[in-house]
Order: C-alpha cells, then sequence, then structure tokens
C-alpha cells in the first residue's frame, strides 16, 4: 500500500497519486493567488541556521509543556477539516496516531467524527495512564447558546484547551474549490460536532456561520464560559497580540490559516519576532503555515514560538497510510527535529535561541525586535 516515506513531500505526492483530485485541490489550495500558501514554505527556506558546535549531548530532550500538558513533541496537529475525505476512519485515526506519539491534536469543529468519538480513540491509543493531549478548534457562532454547547461538547470529551480561529469572518475565496464546484461534503459525511446543535441543513459546509460582526466582547464571554485555557488562531497584527493579552487569552496560534483566508498576509514566520515582542512572554505562541522539515521547527522554535502545528502534511499522511501514515510522518519529522537540534549543538529546546538564525546578509537574527540570547518564550503564565 505504502512504499518508503523519507520526506514529508513523500506523503504530499502518494496522497495526491491516489485521492480525488477535487480533494487534493481542497487540500493544497489556498485563498486567491495563493501568493500567501507559498510564501510560508518560502520564508523558511529564506532564512539560514547558524550552528553553534562541541557542546551537544546523546540525549535530546524534545518534550514541551503547554498550559500544564505534556507533548512528546514541539510539534502540534492543527485543525484541519473532513478527515473522512481522504480515510475513512476520518479524525478517529489521526487522533490515535497523535495519541500514540504523544502529540497534541487540535480537532477542528468542522470534523467528520465527533469529538467525543476522536477523544474516545486518542485515550485507546495513548500510553497506559496518559491522557491524550486534545484541543478543541472553534469558530465563534453569532448564536451563542451554539457556541456555548460547542465549548461543553468539546469540555466533555475531555480536551485541555480551546483554540478559536478568528481569521475567518467571512471564508476565503478558494477558487480551485469554485472551479471544481466543490462546496459540499460527499453523502454520508457531515460535520458531527454540529449535529443536533442546529435545524436544518445538516453536514453542509456553510453550517459553520461565520460573521464579520464578532468583537473582543464575544471573545471576553467564551473566556467566562469556560475554565479551559482559550488560544486565539490567526492573529497577525501586532496590535490585535496586544489585546489578546489585555484580554485574557492564553496562548496565540500565528496563523494565516495556511494562506486560506486573506491572500497576500506575510508569512507567519517573518511575523513571529514582532509577535513574540508584543506578548512579551506574557502568553506562549504557537505558529504554523509551511512547517515541512525538522530544520523549519527549529527556525520557528529560535524565533520564539513554543511549538509549531502541520496542516496539511497531516492530510497527505492520513490519505497516505491512515493512521499508520499519520504515525509515519510524525515520526519522520521528530527525527528530523532531533538531527536538526544536534547539528545545532542544542540538546534541548531550550538551546534554541534567536542567535541560531540569519537571514542572507543581515549578518545577525532576524526581526528589529529580536536580540541575539533573548529568550522571550519562557516568560510567565506558560507551563
Ligand atoms: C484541508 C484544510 C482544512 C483546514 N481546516 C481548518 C479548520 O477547520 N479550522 C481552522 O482553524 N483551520 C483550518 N485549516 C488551517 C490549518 O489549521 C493550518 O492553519 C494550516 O493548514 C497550516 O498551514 P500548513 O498547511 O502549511 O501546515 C485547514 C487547512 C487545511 C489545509
Ligand atoms: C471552513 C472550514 C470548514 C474549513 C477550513 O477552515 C478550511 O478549509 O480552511
Amino acid at each position: 500500500m505504502s512504499g518508503v516515506r523519507f520526506t514529508v513531500y513523500d506523503f504530499e505526492e502518494a496522497a495526491r497519486a491516489r485521492l480525488d483530485p477535487v480533494h487534493v485541490d481542497f487540500i493544497a489550495g489556498g485563498a486567491r493567488d495563493e501568493i500567501t500558501v507559498r510564501a510560508n514554505e518560502a520564508a523558511f527556506a529564506r532564512l539560514q541556521l547558524l550552528p553553534r558546535v562541541l557542546r551537544g549531548s546523546f540525549e535530546r530532550d524534545v518534550c514541551v509543556t503547554l498550559f500544564g500538558g505534556r507533548a512528546s513533541l514541539p510539534i502540534l496537529l492543527s485543525p484541519t477539516a473532513f478527515h473522512k475525505l481522504v480515510d475513512p476512519e476520518g479524525e478517529a485515526a489521526t487522533a490515535r496516531a497523535a495519541a500514540a506519539a504523544g502529540a497534541i491534536m487540535i480537532v477542528s469543529m468542522a470534523s467528520t467524527v465527533a469529538v467525543g468519538e476522536v477523544a474516545a480513540a486518542a485515550r485507546a491509543a495513548a500510553e497506559p495512564g496518559q491522557a491524550p493531549p486534545l484541543w478543541f478548534q472553534l469558530y465563534l457562532q453569532p448564536d451563542p447558546g451554539i457556541t456555548e454547547a460547542l465549548v461543553r461538547r468539546a469540555e466533555e470529551a475531555g480536551c485541555t484547551a480551546l483554540v478559536v480561529t478568528v481569521d475567518s469572518p467571512v471564508l476565503g475565496a478558494g477558487e480551485r474549490n469554485r472551479r471544481n464546484g466543490f462546496h459540499d461534503l460527499p453523502p454520508g459525511m457531515r460535520c458531527e460536532n454540529l449535529v443536533d446543535l442546529r435545524d436544518g441543513e445538516r453536514g453542509h459546509i456553510r453550517q459553520i456561520a461565520m460573521s464579520p460582526e464578532f468583537s473582543w466582547e464575544h471573545v471576553g464571554r467564551l473566556r467566562r464560559c469556560t475554565d479551559l485555557p482559550v488560544l486565539l488562531k490567526g492573529v497577525l497584527h501586532p496590535e490585535d497580540a496586544r489585546l489578546a493579552v489585555r484580554h485574557g487569552v492564553d496562548g496565540l496560534l500565528l496563523s494565516n490559516h495556511g494562506g486560506r483566508q486573506l491572500d497576500t498576509v506575510p508569512p507567519t514566520l517573518e511575523l513571529l519576532p514582532e509577535l513574540v515582542a508584543a506578548v512579551a512572554g506574557r502568553i506562549p505562541i504557537v505558529l504554523d503555515g509551511g512547517i515541512r522539515r525538522g530544520t523549519d521547527v527549529v527556525k520557528a522554535l529560535a524565533l520564539g514560538a513554543i511549538a509549531v502545528g502541520i496542516g496539511r502534511p497531516v492530510m497527505w499522511a492520513l490519505a497516505e497510510g491512515g493512521e499508520k501514515g499519520v504515525r509515519r510522518l510524525l515520526h519522520l519529522l521528530w527525527d528530523e527535529l532531533d538531527e536538526a537540534l544536534a547539528l545545532c549543538g542544542a540538546s534541548g529546546l531550550a538551546d534554541l535561541t534567536p542567535d541560531l538564525v540569519r537571514v542572507p546578509g543581515w549578518g545577525s537574527a532576524p526581526g528589529p525586535t529580536v536580540t541575539p540570547g533573548a529568550d522571550t518564550r519562557r516568560g510567565g503564565g506558560i507551563g
């Protein structure tokens, strides 16, 4: 079924060969000209690493503690919708692979397996006695009762954090989907978390309401309706990062939605130093968008992210080999990260400092606000 996969790109190639091209477009595609989609990966390629020598160790620790929960690697599974499009077991298969690897999975509100069932699958696959780290992503809904009901479902399932996606006042224009006429899930699949929350149109993609009228007041209301840590996904402007801290948000997932919302926004990696400076160690920042290599993880962490997320690679791996595919993907990235740490003279994530990263020709770490040696990542409030 599946040959040897040496890189993330091998999973993509194999997945493309077996999936319906319409679904390939849904996964690979972005908004409009897909400029940001390409920019995310290109930003990592542009940055250089400047390793230290003669200071490594045989044992390299890549564990990370986030909101009191421990993960075996600083690579999260960012929320992606509709896993059943690529594998009959959908998010349950993904969750088993993530739990077995000790990786945090962020379940999408638009999952095709209900979050309670995803959690049960994760529990069954986790190391005995270990609670699998599962977070839940949601879009605020105009009816606050629906938002709250979703929060309760996530809490009851045992999710340990909520990720509120705030970059979608309207749905980004995926022109590939428009050309392909891909607007609905195929028969037999639906957004299971929304079942029985709203009448009519069950399973329809547009069942998730998006609204440009959400404000910080809604974030405040959500903050008050749960004790779970709340992260915002999709804050890009440093002023909004400061507002997030002021509104009691517990963390940021610095994301441009993989280039699927507003096209031509900067790659997330380029924004990282500014956002790290804006939150000044008060809350942790996870970054996603374009992570394809262990060295990409090293660059993001060196510049102040506490962890990173992967989106498309998970979909490709799930399509390629189901649960086993995702397991192999996570192992491969863990292996690349471990090797990159060794080659950088790092024995753990704490050794990844901004001075290890350079912009060609600059002669110093990128970003006007990052000073070599400064460690804004491990400030207060984390862990
Ligand atoms: C197929 C697909 C579905 C996605 N679904 C969601 C979603 O339901 N909610 C969300 O907040 N982000 C969603 N995203 C965005 C991802 O969470 C993530 O930000 C992005 O994929 C990261 O970039 P990468 O694909 O380059 O790793 C989706 C992305 C893809 C590719
Ligand atoms: C709109 C969601 C259902 C999925 C999503 O966020 C995406 O496809 O990027």
